[in-house]
């Protein structure tokens, strides 16, 4: 393990069951995974002082031997002509020790999105997972070290806040990447401002879903499904203010429900399970608390919105709900305005493209959209009035690694992915270069 801190004992991680971060052997929900000792004061100031040295050699390569072990993006400085010969050339350097801190329901990706391109930059990178989910990034680690990135390059921290806190005071930390709820964001930007450290915050979302009357109906109902119920509705992105034109709002109801009762809930290692666990008991809890109060305002639930307790004896202690559609919706109800983070899609009617656009950007929040219309104009005109960070037209959730992903407003700022994060892990250097005499006022 390269640099990797890792102890245990005190902090007691239960296992969710999120297909992507469930190790294959254990099919049991509600258990204790592992234990592990956040870490303290001296243990941070050792994993930073490690990547620091590490990073002073690293910082020296050329890309192309960076690219030995990490594939690096091509990472290049400009050329600016000047009169009389001389001229300027900027160089993208790296930062130094660069900060990762990263939320629960996505743990590997996070890891990934943010020390991949920290390191192929020539960073260090000092990683934080959840507390809740410490165990995939402390993998990431080693599959680094089997890939030859030097010792102490990428390390790994357990805790939480307090750890958290520690690591974004640091003086010699030159970067945060943070990815969480907007809440925690604003106090990690608030200790990274005062030491002037960067930042990056991948933040809470509330994404609105347009589905217009002219689009494919079928395919609009998988979208809704796919912008609402993947990995149990525990995504930042989900477009879970589903706007749908009145005219077709009868049929789209009728196929959502009936597609959306049939999803089976149980155990993530099933080829044919396509909902797991919610995180924690009192995620399911926060959840489900959505859902009462959703009632309590007048929404009318079509289907779930209970927890479930799955036939299988192994899967007794999971933290199972059955996936939720919410009919008679308006936009200032509770499930309408928050995140929620669990599989709960509010269904809302509409009339016009107007109304409908200056609906969905009444939020603070500005992570993703979605638009579903036949209408090539509508389409690309309802992309660009959308305050989002991304939209997608005609699907929902596409993230592959090349495209960038990351917020407007209060769903935070930066980018991760795609060739544009070299900016966040880069600074630019200029040299200016004279060839003829030094033309002195003096
Ligand atoms: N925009 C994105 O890319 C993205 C991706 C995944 C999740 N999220 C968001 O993350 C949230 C869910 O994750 P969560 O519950 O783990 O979020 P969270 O804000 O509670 O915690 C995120 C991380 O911050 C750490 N932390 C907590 N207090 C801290 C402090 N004072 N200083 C420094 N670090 C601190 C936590 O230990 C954890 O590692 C949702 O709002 C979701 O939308 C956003
Ligand atoms: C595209 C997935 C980003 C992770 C958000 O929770």
């Amino acid at each position: 393990m390269i640099g990797c801190t890792t102890w245990l004992h005190p902090y007691v991680f239960y296992l969710g069951a999120q297909p992507a971060c469930k190790p294959a052997n254990l099919v049991c929900v509600g258990r204790i995974l592992c234990q592990m000792v956040p870490c303290g004061a001296e243990e941070v100031d050792e994993a930073i002082k490690s990547a620091h040295a590490a990073y002073l050699q690293w910082r020296k390569m050329a890309g192309m031997e960076r690219a030995r072990v990490i594939c690096v993006l091509f990472i290049k400085g400009q050329h600016i002509q000047l009169p009389g010969g001389s001229f300027a050339y900027t160089r993208r350097e790296p930062l130094g020790v660069c900060v990762g801190i990263g939320a629960w329901n996505y743990p590997f990706q996070i890891a990934s999105w943010k020390s991949a391109p920290a390191l192929a930059c020539g960073n260090a990178m000092v990683f934080k997972p959840s507390p809740m989910t410490p165990v995939t990034a402390v993998i990431l680690a080693e599959i680094y070290k089997e890939a030859g990135v030097p010792d102490g390059l990428f390390c790994v921290v357990q805790g939480g806040a307090d750890t958290g806190t520690l690591l974004c005071q640091h003086p010699k930390v030159a970067k945060v990447s943070f990815t969480g709820s907007v809440p925690t964001g604003k106090k990690v930007m608030e200790m990274s401002a005062k030491g002037v450290k960067q930042v990056t915050l991948e933040l809470g979302g509330k994404s609105p879903l347009l589905i217009f009357k002219d689009c494919e109906l079928e395919n609009a109902v998988k979208g809704a499904l796919m912008a609402n119920f993947l990995t149990q509705g525990e995504v930042c992105c989900n477009g879970t203010r589903v706007y749908v034109q009145r005219e077709i709002m009868p049929q789209f109801l009728e196929k959502v429900v009936k597609r959306t009762k049939a999803i089976p809930v149980g155990d993530p290692l099933l080829d044919g399970t396509r909902m797991g666990a919610l995180i924690s008991k009192p995620h399911l809890e926060k959840v489900l608390g959505f859902v009462s109060q959703a009632k309590k305002e007048g929404a009318k639930v079509l289907c779930g919105g209970e927890p479930i307790v799955p036939s299988d004896p192994n899967l007794k202690g999971g933290y199972f709900m059955a996936p939720c559609v919410l009919d008679n919706c308006r936009d200032d109800m509770t499930c309408v305005k928050e995140e929620i983070f669990g599989p709960v899609m509010s269904v809302l009617p509409f009339d016009t493209e107007e109304e409908v656009i200056g609906r969905a950007n009444n939020t603070t929040f500005g992570l993703a959209s979605g638009v579903f219309t036949r209408d090539i104009s509508r389409a690309h005109r309802v992309a660009e009035n959308l305050e989002a960070g991304t939209c997608f037209i005609n699907n929902y959730n596409i993230s592959p690694v090349e495209v960038p992903f990351g917020g407007y407003k209060m769903s935070g700022f930066g980018r991760e992915n795609g060739q544009v994060t070299i900016e966040y892990y880069s600074q630019l250097k200029t040299v200016v270069v004279e060839m003829g005499d030094v033309d002195s006022l003096f």
